[in-house]
């Protein structure tokens, strides 16, 4: 657990399995201005100049993009600086504080965190296809994949900021959304970049069957971030996102959180995976319960990082050592969101305030 002070709370085992509802309403899509502005300096690189820890896609990632025919530019739009990314991660943040007692307790920070990898998590680094920087997830059969059960709640909270902000892509909206919620639940710092422009041709919305089905093995799940170009190391680590939020059954046939401090940001993921757990009797999809309490929950998927070797050395890594599965995490997390788009020398990445840091 994290022992930096924070003001979030674990939640009563009564309120844990209870489920939200919501409207599902579609979103509006919206344009960006083209890279008119590239090197005009509107975006000041004064803002941008956070870049000393190097988190741009790995050389691997850029050497498949080169290879591709496929390339995703991104600009910022006209007349924008990171100032304004800066308020849209203000208004985003104070949004979700108002909905901390949201979804029983779990606030929207997880719902975010899951929006933000599955616009990103489709990407194949093979022929650059998927990752955020379309926003292709409201089209058809993006938006009705399985696996993206339930992110019509996040894209609706979202929404508003799109309609006010007619220069806004919702890939930087979504992966935005990401950022907002790691950092402001207590997370480490990820550094982001704007630019990504919202795409109409329905031929590069990707297929279903890319983003993870929770019910298979540890093979499976190295082949499906392998496909987007992550290795054992970095794909435990992103895995650790389980410590928010919870799985609600209307959405996957899977219930519940996998611990009890599931609106703060810590490695609680790996060292309750390493206690013992038991399939769950229930009627939904096979999960499991924690031997102790009964009360949290394991997908299948995740059961597999400790039943692999080569993934389990890493679940000890980071149950041993939450320092340094914040610095992974960030970096992997930032890669992630930032998959398959190509951002010029000028827009160089940032890392946003948090409210706390704002006094806000
Ligand atoms: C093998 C890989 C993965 C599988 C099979 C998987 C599967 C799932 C499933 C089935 C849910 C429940 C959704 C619901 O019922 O509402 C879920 C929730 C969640 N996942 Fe994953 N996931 C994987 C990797 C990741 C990664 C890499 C991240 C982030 C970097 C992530 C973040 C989350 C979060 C934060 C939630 C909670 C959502 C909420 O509270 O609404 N997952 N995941």
């Amino acid at each position: 657990m994290s022992t930096a002070a924070f003001k979030r709370q674990s939640v009563p085992l009564s309120k844990l399995f209870q489920s939200y509802g919501k409207n599902n309403s579609q979103s509006k899509y919206g344009g960006y201005f083209l890279a008119t502005l590239i090197g005009s300096g509107i975006l000041a690189t004064s803002y941008f100049n956070n870049n000393k820890n190097g988190n741009t896609p790995s050389n691997n990632h850029k050497k498949l993009l080169a290879g591709s025919g496929i390339v995703n530019t991104a600009a910022i739009p006209k007349g924008k600086s990171i100032k304004d990314y800066q308020s849209l991660y203000n208004e985003i943040a104070e949004k979700v504080r108002d909905q901390d007692d949201a979804d029983d307790g779990a606030g929207r920070y997880g719902l975010l965190t899951r929006l933000a990898w599955h616009t990103s998590g489709t990407y194949k680094k093979e022929d650059n296809t998927g990752g955020s920087y379309g926003g292709t997830m409201i089209y058809k059969p993006e938006s009705t994949d399985g696996e993206n059960s339930g992110l019509n709640h996040g894209r609706d909270f979202l929404q508003e900021f799109k309609d006010k902000y007619s220069w806004l892509s919702h890939g930087d909206l979504w992966t935005l959304g990401g950022v907002v919620a790691v950092q402001e639940c207590g997370g480490p710092k990820i550094k982001w970049r704007p630019g990504r422009q919202d795409i109409s041709d329905k031929t590069r919305v990707p297929e279903n069957g890319r983003l993870p089905d929770a019910s298979k093995d540890a093979d499976y799940v190295k082949g499906v971030f392998g496909r987007m170009g992550f290795n054992e190391r970095e794909t435990v680590c992103l895995i650790g996102a389980h410590c928010l939020g919870k799985c609600h059954k209307e959405n996957t046939n899977y219930d519940g959180p996998w611990g009890p401090s599931f609106n703060m940001f810590t490695n609680d993921f790996f060292v309750r995976l390493l206690q013992n757990w038991h399939v769950k009797k229930w009627d939904g999809k096979k999960q499991y319960e924690d031997d102790e309490t009964n009360s949290f929950m394991m997908l299948p998927t995740d059961m597999a990082l400790k039943e692999d070797s080569s993934f389990l050395k890493y679940v000890k890594m980071y149950a041993d050592d939450e320092k340094l599965f914040f610095s992974d995490f960030a970096k992997n997390f930032s890669t992630l969101l930032e998959l398959g788009v190509t951002f010029p020398d000028s827009i160089k990445p940032t890392e946003f305030k948090t409210l706390d840091e704002q006094d806000k």
